[in-house]
């Protein structure tokens, strides 16, 4: 494998996955991981594989996933096909903080990209994409201040500004040797 698998982690609401799509479209580099969560097809937001709870646990049986956790009464899963995409490219995985070890024990090269926002910024930000009920946004925000493995690379960017300020800082960041833009 010759591409990193580079986690966005940070807590719901933070951008990740606004980030992810707009990294994707400014570096042909950057290549984003499809996760397979079990929620509503017609949810919205981020592209997905539905699955239901069966389905998923079967998929976990076939060692169908590379990663897979559960959150958010939610399960989700890394499809083991990220193995393809990072023989030649570098991808882009929507991670939980809390799979990190096992993410750094399956994949050779793996890079922390840890967005970050005010708990004001992330309140007001899940209201206004009304995914989520007021109680699932109340306890997305309980974990807003999990921590990090301390003994891994993390490149940490403020995402409270403008997205474009993410994107190039990112991109600097993950391409230190390249003018590339
Ligand atoms: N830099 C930004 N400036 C303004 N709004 C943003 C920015 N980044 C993300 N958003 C908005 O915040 C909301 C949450 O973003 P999302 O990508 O769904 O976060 P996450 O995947 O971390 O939960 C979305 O409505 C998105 O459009
Ligand atoms: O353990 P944590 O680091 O707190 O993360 C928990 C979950 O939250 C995010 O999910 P999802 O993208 O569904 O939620 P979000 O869009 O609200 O961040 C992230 O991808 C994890 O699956």
């Amino acid at each position: 494998m010759t591409g990193r698998f580079i986690a966005v982690v940070g807590p719901s609401g933070v951008g990740k996955d606004t980030v992810m799509a707009a990294l994707a479209k400014a570096d042909p580099r950057l290549h984003i991981v499809r996760r397979v969560i079990t929620r509503d097809p017609e949810a919205g937001g981020e592209e997905f594989d539905a699955a239901t709870v069966e389905e998923f646990n079967r998929m976990v049986a076939d060692d169908a996933f590379a990663l897979h956790w559960g959150a958010h009464d939610l399960n989700y899963g890394i499809p083991a096909s990220v193995d393809d995409l990072l023989r030649e490219n570098d991808a882009l995985a929507n991670l939980s903080r809390g799979v990190l070890d096992q993410a750094r024990m399956r994949f050779d090269d793996v890079l922390v990209l840890a967005l970050t926002a005010d708990r004001e910024v992330l309140a007001r930000r899940l209201a206004a994409r009304g995914r989520e009920s007021a109680p699932d946004i109340a306890k997305r925000l309980d974990r807003a201040g999990c921590a990090l493995p301390s003994d891994i690379e993390v490149i940490t960017i403020d995402n409270s500004g403008p997205l474009e300020n993410t994107v190039s800082h990112a991109i600097s960041a993950l391409y230190p040797e390249s003018v590339y833009r």
